[in-house]
């Protein structure tokens, strides 16, 4: 298959997810809603985020937790009544591979998503249903809709989120709308010239905001090759608040602040935001806020992330870098593969 561009792959992620909601009714066997007490979502990076985007707009009208494991950890209550959901767009990272082989061996059943790879492979001599991801997208990260949409749609069918489909619809009309104003406004560069030379810490407000903040600052790393850190309100207001009081002079030079904000955000956490603007957002280079939009938590995430995905491959355009390639990230998985030390 040909390979997308990251432009052409990030502007079309309304259209991934339409065509993921396309082909996730046709799933192999899923264990009945009454076998399973939790789900188990196992994923790195660009990959496991979507774990993140369910616990933050699924997992609240479900009947059962989603618990999201980034790392070789198995949590030892993994069993027979877990529904382990493997997530690796390449199929091939260690950390992924490891805990579904530990989550079946403790008995788990199991969901494996990627486009294909040794996830794949696992999943057909384990007898695991595997959830094929496009794998003409150039990146993991630029999968983010595929497969996020592969995981609510997997959440839908065994009955733990009824409506997945009409969320993901909402989600699918605001990008198209945002991706309207995108293509002919300037927010994206503008938002990019603001950030170009500082350390950006996006703080997004509750749980949608968190994980929003999450992707912008994975992909500031990943796509502008840029450091960037991700903070959450409320909790942001009991700990980094104070810590604008250190190094003013490197602080005004070279730190920004973004807020992620929506519709849904908790008065309380409105009036946060206030506060902060009004005493640390002078203290740094630059204060930016982005306002989120859509029908329920779902849209409203995209809606933000997709903001942040633009903005990054301007960010990426400004600083002379090329979006798609990783290279230190490579350099790790080679190092990873050699002889230990
Ligand atoms: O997403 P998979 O393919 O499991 O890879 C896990 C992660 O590996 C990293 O090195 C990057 O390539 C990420 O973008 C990616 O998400």
């Amino acid at each position: 298959m040909d390979e997308l561009g990251m432009w052409d792959a990030t502007l079309g992620l309304p259209e991934q997810m339409e065509a993921a909601l396309g082909t996730v009714g046709r799933l192999c066997d899923l264990p009945a809603p009454d076998q399973v007490e939790h789900v188990v979502v196992l994923g790195m990076g660009g990959s496991g985020i979507a774990g993140d985007v369910a616990v933050a707009t699924a997992a609240p009208y479900m009947p059962i937790p989603v618990v999201v494991v980034k790392g070789y950890e198995l949590p030892s209550f993994v069993g027979p009544r877990s529904l382990a959901v493997a997530l690796s767009f390449s199929g091939n990272t260690e950390e992924t591979l490891e805990v579904l082989a530990g989550a079946l061996d403790h008995g788990a059943r199991a969901v494996a998503i990627s486009a294909g790879g040794e996830l794949a492979r696992v999943a057909a001599e384990r007898g695991v249903c595997h959830v094929a991801i496009d794998g003409s997208i150039p990146q993991p990260r630029a999968a983010l809709g595929a497969l996020t949409v592969s995981l609510l749609g997997v959440l839908e069918r065994v009955g733990f989120f009824p409506g997945a489909s009409a969320w993901i619809g909402h989600a699918i009309e605001r990008l198209r709308q945002r991706r309207d104003e995108l293509e002919k406004g300037t927010l994206a560069s503008d938002l990019a010239s603001a950030l170009v030379g500082t350390i950006p810490i996006v703080l997004g407000s509750g749980a949608v905001g968190q994980v929003a903040a999450l992707r912008w600052k994975n992909q500031i790393n990943e796509n502008a090759k840029a450091l960037a850190v991700a903070s959450v309100l409320p909790e942001a207001g009991h700990n980094e608040l104070t810590a604008f009081e250190a190094y003013p002079e490197l602080l005004a030079s070279t730190v920004s602040l973004v807020f992620l904000r929506h519709d849904g955000e908790h008065p309380q956490i409105s009036r946060r935001v206030a506060f902060m603007e009004r005493e640390i957002a002078p203290r740094v280079h630059r204060a930016v806020s982005v306002h989120g939009q859509g029908v329920g938590e779902l849209a409203t995430f995209f809606d933000l992330a997709f903001v942040g995905d633009v903005m990054s491959l301007r960010l990426a355009e400004a600083l002379g870098t090329d979006p798609g390639p990783i290279p230190m990230l490579n350099a790790l998985k080679q190092y990873l593969s050699g002889p230990a030390a």
